[in-house]
């Protein structure tokens, strides 16, 4: 009682500076342990890497094959962009340029979301986009605890062409790609080949890209990702939670190794065999 009492007043103290909420089951304890091993709830994943990487794609087939939620802050601010609210005006000029919106604003819509979450009885997560600076790590830190991060890499070559080539159904919301990536592999790395994921015919006149997936725009979010969220890594790291998953490819190669890089690769084999039945 004393230790659930101590956790709720450092989550309303730390609530108050960031309005930063977990649910319950993922609250970190004042001492420090767990509220819950990833054995008792859904596994707690942060996705880390530079725009275009791919941390949608993969954080999403993660998520349904272990039924936890995929929250990507990109996501939210798009729904609230989208949405006409009172922020929406802002928002659109700061994610227009390629810059980052506020730590204060993006905790407030993570906050939602976990909400919204919670009330439906989620247990975990799979983050894709947060924490994009220092002071969202710490804040993350303090409040539960991060089972393992995910670190995607690509070269920026292939990066900008990735971005670039990203179309929206518009109806369905899927994602889908028209670049088709042969690149030189650098620092003695092998040569990349990604091919295109092109949209279903119900989907191919339907096509949008994003606002900020021009090349200008895109160079921008690159720059910044190299400043503010490239020291995250390092703070995952230090703690020993940081995996680091260089993508030898298109979907088709990197699933099954990133797969096996997680000691998945059971799941892939059940996956298989459902699809072959
Ligand atoms: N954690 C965050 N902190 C600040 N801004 C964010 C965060 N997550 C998303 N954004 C804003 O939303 C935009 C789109 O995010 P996202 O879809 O994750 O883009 P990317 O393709 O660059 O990874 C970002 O360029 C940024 O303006």
């Amino acid at each position: 009682m004393a230790a659930l009492l101590r956790s709720r007043r450092l989550l309303s103290t730390l609530a108050s500076e960031t309005e930063l909420r977990f649910p319950a089951a993922a609250a970190r304890r004042s001492g420090g342990a767990p509220a819950a091993s990833s054995e008792r709830r859904g596994v707690q994943w942060v996705f880390l890497g530079c725009p275009g990487v791919g941390k949608g794609t993969y954080a999403s087939r993660l998520s349904s094959l272990l039924s936890v939620p995929h929250i990507a802050t990109g996501d939210l601010v798009r729904d609230e962009l989208a949405s006409s609210g009172p922020l929406s005006h802002q928002l659109s000029e700061i994610v227009n340029q390629g810059k980052l919106v506020s730590d204060e604003i993006i905790i407030n819509l993570l906050s939602k979301r976990l909400a919204n979450g919670e009330a439906k009885g989620e247990s975990g997560f799979l983050l894709d986009g947060f924490p994009r600076t220092i002071r969202q790590a710490e804040i993350l830190e303090g409040v539960t605890d991060i089972d393992l991060v995910i670190n995607l890499k690509l070269q920026e070559n292939v990066l900008l062409e990735k971005c670039l080539g990203r179309r929206i159904c518009s109806q369905c919301g899927g994602n889908f790609n028209i670049a088709s990536i042969n690149v030189k592999g650098e620092n003695g790395k092998p040569d990349i080949v990604m091919a295109p994921l092109p949209p279903p015919e119900k989907c191919a006149s339907k096509l949008i890209t994003r606002a900020d997936d021009t090349e200008e725009v895109v160079k921008e979010r690159l720059r910044i990702y190299n400043f503010m969220s490239q020291p995250v890594e390092e703070f995952y790291r230090s703690r020993g939670k940081l995996l680091e998953f260089d993508l030898p490819g298109g979907i088709p190669e990197s699933w099954p190794k990133l797969l096996q890089a997680l000691n998945l690769d059971e799941h892939h084999e059940d996956e298989k065999m459902s699809i072959a039945a």
